[in-house]
Formats: structure tokens, sequence, C-alpha cells
């Protein structure tokens, strides 16, 4: 049957690759990444973030990003993205052709310094840079600037509204192909998020993007209803809800991409995804992270049985 062009579609692009991994002890080899993203792919997931392209010596857990993308750049119809910190990171994700990069930004001056040891607007002018790199090389690797900390910070508490709009312009001006709104440190609820999203939305049009949740306090899947209510059709979730900034204090799990797929399902949007085999990636997963602390809740319950008896 062709699909029915009134359903809505939604993206659930899968970090537990980087995110996810960037806070996990157990270091993952080359192999059972691959072995991962595979799974993944045949799950339905079609954007992955397979890892960034930071100092070894911070995080040994993404040493292989560059072996990890090249095998993703194999993959029929997937489109891969790698985070990077800075212009040396960009240059090293325009040189593997990564499709998409992606710039942390953080709102919060304080958080930006600790994680980047960069202000929010000297992140701004290293776009640019990256901007100007890209072009220069002719390469097609697009840039996404992804505005963490929106919603507040545990080093730095309140982020005002306005700075987070006013650095989702800078971005774009600089040259971002897209933007996107992060939780860091699960501050956000739902009311905050429409209110953002709607805000973000009638400044910057279509380069919002996407939406990317933290369930720290267990209001994961509600903000992403939240942002979904206001168009966003784009979320980051990770397999098992791992991960976390290793630079930001409190933070913890993303929204499980199992659950986000279950929900987003049931409500009726079209997400391409199988919810049975992202299950079974993820038992196979929680045996390679043995003693990790892992979230979600489907995996316990399991699916409903709606057949007719
Ligand atoms: C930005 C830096 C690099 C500054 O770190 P730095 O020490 O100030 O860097 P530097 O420019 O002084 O360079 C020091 C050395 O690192 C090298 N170097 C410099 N850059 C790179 C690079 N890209 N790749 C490889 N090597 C690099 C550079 O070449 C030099 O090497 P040396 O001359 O000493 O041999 C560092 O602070 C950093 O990597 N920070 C990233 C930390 C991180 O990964 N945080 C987590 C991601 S953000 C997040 O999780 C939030 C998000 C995105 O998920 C959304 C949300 O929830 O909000």
């Amino acid at each position: 049957m062709p699909p029915n062009p009134d359903t809505p579609r939604a993206t659930v692009r899968e970090v537990g690759l980087r995110d996810g991994l960037q806070s996990i002890a157990t270091i993952v080899s080359t192999a059972r990444k691959i072995e991962w993203l595979d799974a993944a792919h045949a799950a339905g997931l079609r954007e992955v973030e397979v890892g960034s392209f930071v100092p070894v010596r911070l995080l040994p857990q993404l040493a292989d990003t560059a072996e990890v993308l090249a095998h993703a750049l194999t993959l029929p119809g997937l489109m891969p993205s790698v985070l990077v910190p800075n212009l040396k990171g960009a240059e090293r994700a325009i040189a593997c052709g990564a499709p998409w990069m992606i710039v942390p930004l953080s709102a919060s001056h304080a958080h930006s310094l600790a994680n980047l040891r960069k202000t929010p607007d000297e992140v701004v002018a290293d776009v640019a840079r990256m901007r100007a790199a890209r072009d220069a090389a002719g390469s097609r690797t697009r840039i996404e600037g992804g505005v963490g900390t929106a919603f507040g910070c545990t080093i730095q508490g309140e982020v005002p509204e306005a700075e987070v709009l006013r650095l989702l312009q800078a971005l774009i001006d600089a040259g971002a192909d897209r933007v996107s709104l992060a939780d860091t440190v699960g501050y956000a609820d739902p009311a905050g998020v429409q209110r953002l999203f709607e805000k973000a939305r009638a400044l910057v049009g279509e380069h919002l993007a996407g939406a990317h949740f933290h369930d720290t306090r267990g209001l994961g899947l509600a903000n992403c209803y939240a942002a979904w209510q206001t168009g966003v059709r784009r979320f980051d979730a990770c397999l098992a809800g791992i991960g976390g900034c290793p630079h930001a204090p409190g933070a913890s799990g993303n929204v499980t991409t199992e659950d986000l797929a279950f929900m987003l399902e049931r409500m009726g949007a079209a997400t391409g995804l199988n919810v049975p085999a992202l299950l079974a990636l993820r038992r196979r997963v929680e045996g390679w992270l043995a003693g990790e602390t892992l979230h979600g809740t489907l995996w316990r319950a399991g699916l409903p049985r709606l057949a007719a008896a």
C-alpha cells in the first residue's frame, strides 16, 4: 500500500554512538559500533550521529570516529553526522566527507567555557570559519548549530530566552545551514518547550530543524510531545537512554530511542522504525555495556498486545 500523504512524518536521529557513549566508561570496540550501526540501519534509522572529532585524550571512547563514519557512508540512505567542537574538528569532518557536522554551542556562558573553553560568541565566530573552510574546500558537509543549555544550566542557573534566540540567529548569520535546541541538563518542561520553540520558529522559520532532550527529571517524552505540537519533526535520542555531556554537572540520559519511536508510532506518525528490532538492538547493547546505567521503560513492559483474541 502506498504511504498515506496525510500521515505526519517524524525523524528520530540516533545519537547513542556519540552523546550516548561519550559519558560511558566501558570502551566499545569499533567492530561493535559498526554492528550497532548496521542493526540501527536495519531497524529503519536513517540519521545517526556516529561520533565526535575531539582530541583523543579528552574522549578516547570516540577515537575511532573516522572509521565508524566511513562505514556509515556505505549504508544506503543513511545520513550520518558528527559533532565538531572547533575548526580543527570541522576540517576533519570535511576531509572525511561527513554529510553533517553538529557544532554544540552552549547558551550558558559558564557551560560554554567548561565544555569548549570558549564564550558562546567565540563559538559563533568559529562557525563562520567552518563555513568558510567548507566553502573553500567545495565540500558538501553541512553545518548544524545546536544551542545547548537552552532551558537552564546546572553551572550558571537561569539562561535567558532572549540569549538563546540571539544565538540561534547569530548561528544562521554566521553560516549554519540549520539550528536545533537542546536541554542539556533536563531542566525543560513542556510549557517552556512549547514557548521557546514557538519563539524560535517565529524567528528562524524552517532553519529550526530539531530538538534534543535529556530525560534527567522524567520529562523527556513530554518535552518531545510539546516540541512536536510546535511543528518539530526531528528528535535526537539514544538507544537505552544513555548519554550526557561530561562537562555539564548532573547531565544524564537522553530520551530513549525505542520509547520515543513507540510514542511517535502510537501517535500516528510515520517514523519508518521497527520498534521490536530497536528493542532487540537494545538487548545487544545492554550486553556490551554491563554495569552501566541504562534507561527507558518499553523494554520492561513490552509492546501492547492489541490483536483481537
Ligand atoms: C574544544 C576543545 C578541543 C578545546 O580544547 P583545548 O585544549 O583548548 O584545545 P586547543 O585548541 O588548545 O588544542 C590543544 C590540543 O588539542 C588539539 N586539538 C584541538 N582541537 C582538536 C580536535 N577537534 N580534534 C583533535 N585534536 C584537537 C590541538 O591540535 C592541540 O594539540 P597539541 O598541539 O597539544 O598536540 C575541547 O575543549 C573539546 O574538545 N571540547 C569538547 C568537549 C565535548 O566533547 N563535550 C561534549 C559534547 S557537547 C554535548 O554533549 C551537548 C550536546 C551536543 O549533546 C547537546 C546537549 O545535550 O546540550
